[in-house]
């Protein structure tokens, strides 16, 4: 990314009028040429070094406005490595991770699996992940073997399920995510308010690799039409997310990849549990002005510390997910976020989502005054 351009660039827009602003900075946007974003398998490909050793093929990337590298990037190839280590029958579970120290978008990063346990029913693993020698995140992931299915054990049968999903959003409520960002942050005189809250909104490479990821990003979003800055309270985010990778729903036995071939979006379908486990870190933390009524992005510094998954059954990502977020608690610049994730086709719950994140904001009066 060209700094010193956005820069220079940033100091002339502080010197022009709202109009003149927003004109310049569409003149710059349509200029720029939208690139193509690295599929989600690449983004994720891991080189085996050892049975339980795998080191990062590409560097590990930060999302948009961020220094660090993307949770949703260590949280899934955390998964990905564990898979390597477990018989194709075996599936997640649960996974349970910690976010130690930033990742370095800069460095390859290793992953080291520990097989703690194999039993019949149940495999445990954790893994670390090292850059620098230093240790920078830490999962714990529970597998269960999905051909163990004896009726005897399944009394109480229960999952948790939505009526009314549609299998497409509904148009009168959601909105994909570029368009919304272009309408609501971008035109109708709004790029100034938001310039007000940081300075990365008069960069015009940052609002133009802000549209590319939505536009062609690994995920797709529809989000509801005021998720930028709502104005009536909110107990729930609602909003919807799917990958454009495609990935295999299902596989004959025969062809399930062995343990000594590569897992990709084409060979395994336990590939689902691995880009659910990315998506899954995008646009929780996030999301919690919204339950304030104040913008998004009004954060001065964002982490998450750490994240935590439950799979209820493979999660078909190439379908739309429904999503519920609800944020629990905020205490001395700790958020603990849920969400919920659900099948739009049947409407069952497909995933469980906890995070807390370290976010420091304003006071509520400052953000108002400012925006
Ligand atoms: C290809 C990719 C496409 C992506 C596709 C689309 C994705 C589209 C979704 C986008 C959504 C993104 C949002 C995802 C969210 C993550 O991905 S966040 C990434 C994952 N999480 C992390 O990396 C956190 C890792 N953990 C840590 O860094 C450390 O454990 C912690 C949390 C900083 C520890 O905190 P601590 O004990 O207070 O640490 P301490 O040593 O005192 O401070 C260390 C540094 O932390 C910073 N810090 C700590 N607290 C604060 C604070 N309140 N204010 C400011 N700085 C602070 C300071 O820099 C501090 O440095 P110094 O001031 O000492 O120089």
């Amino acid at each position: 990314m060209n700094v010193v351009v956005g820069m220079s660039h940033l100091r002339k827009l502080s010197l022009m009028s709202p109009l003149q602003m927003l004109h310049t900075t569409k003149r710059k946007l349509s200029s720029v040429t939208a690139k193509n974003h690295a599929s989600l398998e690449s983004l994720l490909e891991l080189v085996p070094q050892t049975a339980t050793k795998f080191i990062t093929k590409n560097l590990p990337a930060a999302p948009v406005g961020s220094r660090g590298t993307f949770g949703g990037t260590l949280v899934a190839q955390s998964l990905l490595a564990s898979l390597y280590t477990v018989p194709t029958n075996f599936v997640p579970t649960s996974l349970r991770c910690y976010f130690i120290n930033g990742g370095d978008p800069t460095n390859m990063i290793t992953y080291q699996v520990e097989k703690l346990r194999d039993g019949r029913n149940f495999i445990h693993r954790q893994i670390r992940a090292y850059q620098h020698n230093k240790l920078i995140f830490q999962s714990m992931i529970l597998f269960s073997n999905q051909r163990n299915s004896n009726d005897a054990h399944d009394s109480l049968h229960h999952l948790a399920h939505l009526d009314n999903l549609t299998p497409l959003p509904p148009t009168e409520t959601h909105q994909d995510a570029a368009s919304l960002y272009t309408e609501k942050i971008i035109k109708n005189g709004n790029l100034q308010r938001y310039a007000h809250l940081s300075e990365r909104f008069l960069d015009t490479e940052h609002l133009q690799r802000q549209i590319d990821t939505f536009e062609t990003g690994p995920m797709e979003y529809q989000f509801p039409k005021d998720i930028f800055y709502t104005q009536n309270k909110q107990e729930m985010l609602k909003y919807y997310v799917r990958i454009r990778q495609p990935i295999i729903q299902t596989q004959d036995d025969a062809a399930v990849a062995s343990e000594t071939k590569l897992i990709t979006p084409e060979t395994d379908a336990r590939y689902n549990y691995v880009a659910f486990a990315y998506l899954s870190d995008s646009y929780l933390l996030l999301t919690l002005p919204y339950f304030h009524e104040l913008p998004l992005y009004s954060h001065n510094f964002s982490v998450s510390l750490d994240h935590t998954v439950y799979f209820h059954q493979l999660p078909a990502v190439n379908d739309w997910i429904f999503l519920r977020v609800k944020s629990v608690r905020s205490h001395w610049d700790k958020h603990l976020v849920q969400g919920e994730y659900y099948d739009t086709r049947s409407g069952d719950i497909v995933a469980s989502v906890s995070q807390e994140g370290l976010v420091s904001y304003d006071s509520e009066e400052a953000i108002r005054a400012k925006f």
